[in-house]
């Protein structure tokens, strides 16, 4: 049996983005602190003022904005263990980041990282930094992993998948930069509940030309869920979070125990082996979920409960779907990997999408009407992003100091 890797179901996603002034409280808070005070190059400034703040005990009084000092270039050589570990895919950037990028907010808090949503100055653009502890890379033992996360996401370049904008370290972080996107699937499901079947036809669509692309190309996810997947400004997904995805070609199996327990292929939470089919189990998780609303087999608190459950639970469709849906279901939702739906020309002919062009360009321009009227109705979400155009000195004057610790 092969190394057990197993994710929670649920991020804690900030739902809207913190507005400058907004508060900040309790283990969220926390949290912020202390990848502040470890943002290495990024957030050197800060540093600064937590450890005045500290020595001059100004933990009761607000603190005053000041100027972000720029960080010394790296002069060490040879290049410390601490650095040299994450290299090349975390090159060091003494000097970029702490000048152009603004937080604006928290996105979410993933197991490996925390999400933050910054402003790139210098191309007035809107990104997400996922910032990872490389204290925790080390202690888990998920430096390859981490490494292979970037160094794929570099190598896709697909209109439904989340490109790598950049990634870069610090003495104690390293971060990983994409395009934002303001809705995740999870969130407008959470909200919504059950899909209309046209939109489930869309999405279902766009996964599976994803899902195809990454297996042609010898890469296996093994963390499709709704958490990973990012929607555009037009509703459209992007799959993103390689965290879990290895290079795999085909004929080739694995044996490690990883995913999202709810989303894991009975193959993998037995041990495997097992393939890129795997990936087409998660989907047929997740269009269940979509459809009904709600899972098709409930969370367990292990690989091993979750296992039992899974294989003796036959998923009852509701009468309210239609045939080809519920035949799409079943045979993504198949016991047998080798009988699993899993090859693009096995979706072009299948009834449930009968007309739909297998065509990103295409598919791109099918309204997603579902999303816009969603996002019309949230609130925050939908701000435009210069009302939240705060700096880091102004984050830490409206925070109350107690707030952090
Ligand atoms: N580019 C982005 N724009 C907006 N939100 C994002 C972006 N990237 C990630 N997120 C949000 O942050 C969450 C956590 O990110 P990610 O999955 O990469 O972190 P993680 O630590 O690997 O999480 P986990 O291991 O728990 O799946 C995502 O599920 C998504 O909701």
């Amino acid at each position: 049996m092969g190394a057990v890797s197993c994710r929670q179901g649920r991020h804690t996603r900030v739902s809207a983005p913190q507005k400058q002034g907004g508060n900040i409280q309790g283990p969220r808070a926390q949290g912020w602190k202390s990848l502040w005070c470890g943002m290495g190059t990024v957030r050197s400034g800060l540093e600064e003022l937590w450890e005045l703040e500290r020595h001059q005990g100004l933990h009761q009084q607000p603190l005053q904005p000041a100027p972000l000092p720029l960080e010394k270039p790296l002069s060490e050589w040879p290049v410390p263990q601490s650095i040299s570990l994450f290299l090349p895919e975390f090159p060091m950037r003494p000097v970029r980041g702490q000048q152009e990028l603004k937080i604006l907010g928290l996105v979410a808090k993933g197991s490996f990282g925390t999400v933050l949503k910054v402003l790139d100055c210098a191309q007035k653009a809107v990104f997400a930094v996922k910032v990872v502890p490389k204290v925790k890379v080390l202690q888990q033992h998920t430096l390859r992993q981490c490494k292979e996360e970037v160094s794929i996401q570099r190598q896709i370049n697909h209109p439904f998948v989340h490109s790598l904008g950049d990634s870069w370290q610090g003495r104690r972080h390293l971060f990983i930069m994409c395009s934002y996107c303001s809705m995740d699937l999870y969130s407008l499901w959470s909200a919504v509940g059950g899909f209309p079947e046209a939109s489930i036809r869309l999405f279902a669509a766009e996964l599976v030309l994803v899902l195809c692309y990454l297996h042609d190309l010898g890469i296996i996810h093994r963390d499709v869920k709704m958490e990973n997947i990012l929607l555009d400004e037009r509703g459209h997904l992007k799959l993103t979070d390689f965290g879990l995805s290895r290079r795999l070609s085909q004929g080739a199996r694995a044996y490690t125990i990883c995913g999202t327990l709810q989303y894991m292929a009975p193959e993998v939470l037995s041990g495997g082996p097992y393939s890129h089919t795997a990936d087409w189990w998660s989907l047929g998780v997740l269009l269940f979920s979509l459809t009904t609303g709600k899972f098709p087999v409930a969370a367990e608190r292990d690989h091993v409960t979750m296992l039992a459950s899974v294989i003796h639970c036959e998923s009852e469709m509701p009468v309210s779907i239609t045939q080809e849906l519920s035949l799409l279901l079943h045979e993504l939702l198949c016991q047998n990997p080798l009988h699993r739906l899993r090859y693009l020309h096995h979706f072009q002919v299948h009834p449930f999408f009968r007309g739909v062009p297998f065509d990103p360009e295409l598919l791109k321009k099918q309204p997603v009407n579902l999303v816009m009227n969603t996002q019309d109705t949230s609130s925050l979400e939908s701000v435009p992003f210069k009302d939240f155009d705060c700096d880091l000195e102004s984050w830490v004057h409206s925070i109350s100091p107690d707030s952090l610790l």
